[in-house]
């Protein structure tokens, strides 16, 4: 048994030559047939005792001479050894001290961009997930329109001249933009690159056109989320009871979701924001941004 681990962690450890673990499965063969190992047979005998002798695998190895290298230790009983004690005696067979330096390094922050068809609840979503989730920036676009009443500079948006804002563009500030009835809007890079470097996780909320766009930029680096009602019904529902649109803008918002789903396959996952089920969406989103934090192969956004 006590073998068995011990062969184990050796096996899945860098320190020991993987020939030896790829080629046989039973550790007695590899004594038995490796001339690293001087003694097999009094390896054997030792396996028969309750407190036998483990030699260091890894000085065993070595190219050392015999008068370099450490001692046998003695490794006390599994059952009835003090824990302390027989952490020591492991090290000191292996001959080298248990790192506690983390196995695996910090998830990278990552970049999300949430979108999906007007009236479908991206706000609603972002809103919660705000309240909920720490270490979370979400990215205040810059507009050259003008402020609304109740909004606040630097909160709903940065508020800047139209043109400052040609000058944003002008000196490559913007990670996108786009011109929208008359108005630009963008992403200003700086306010990502300071809150990545704090190790902050980064949200864009973007329509459909904007999100094509930032994937064109940001190709597999950031994480794509499209956010979509049960049915077509259910969203015009939405709309309507939001009371915010005029029977016009109804109109072109309802088109142009039609339109706006067919994008659904540019994105990487895609969240139902089902009637009444506000809380188990935004648990879905979180549920993903846990899911990439644990990807072997992170994404890796330079902005
Ligand atoms: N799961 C849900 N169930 C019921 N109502 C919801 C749900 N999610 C959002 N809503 C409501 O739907 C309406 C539209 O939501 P929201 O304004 O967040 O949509 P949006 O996608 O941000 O829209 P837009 O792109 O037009 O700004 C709001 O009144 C919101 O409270």
């Amino acid at each position: 048994m006590l073998f068995r681990r011990l062969y184990t962690s050796l096996a899945c450890s860098n320190h020991y030559p993987s020939f030896l673990f790829k080629k046989f499965t039973n550790p007695s063969a590899i004594i038995n047939s490796n001339p690293l190992f001087p003694c097999p047979n009094s390896f054997n005998l030792s396996l028969q005792r309750p407190n036998f002798i483990a030699r260091s695998f890894i000085s065993s190895n070595s190219q050392m001479g015999d008068s370099r290298r450490p001692r046998p230790v003695p490794i006390p009983s599994v059952e009835s050894a003090d824990k302390a004690e027989l952490y020591r005696a492991l090290e000191a067979s292996l001959g080298s001290q248990f790192s506690s330096d983390p196995l695996v390094p910090n998830p990278n922050p990552l970049i999300m961009v949430i979108s999906g068809p007007s009236g479908v609840g991206k706000d609603a979503v972002i809103k919660r997930l705000r309240e909920e989730r720490e270490n979370i920036h979400f990215v205040v676009t810059a507009t050259s329109r003008a402020m609304r009443p109740g909004e606040i500079d630097g909160k709903d948006y940065f508020f800047v001249s139209k043109e400052e804002f040609l000058s944003m563009i002008e000196k490559d500030e913007l990670l996108e933009y786009a011109l929208v009835y008359g108005d630009y809007k963008g992403v200003p890079k700086q306010q990502i690159r300071d809150y990545m470097a704090k190790g902050c996780d980064i949200v864009m909320r973007v329509d459909i056109q904007g999100a094509a766009t930032l994937r064109r930029i940001l190709g597999k680096s950031a994480v794509f989320i499209f956010l979509v009602a049960e049915s077509e019904a259910t969203l015009v529902k939405r709309l309507i009871d939001r009371k915010t649109e005029t029977k016009e803008t109804l109109l072109v918002r309802i088109a142009t979701a039609k339109e706006e789903v067919k994008h659904m396959k540019d994105f990487d996952y895609v969240v139902v924001n089902k009637e009444g089920e506000l809380q188990r969406s935004v648990k879905l989103v979180e549920s993903i941004i846990d899911a990439e934090k644990a990807k072997v192969r992170q994404r890796s956004a330079a902005i």
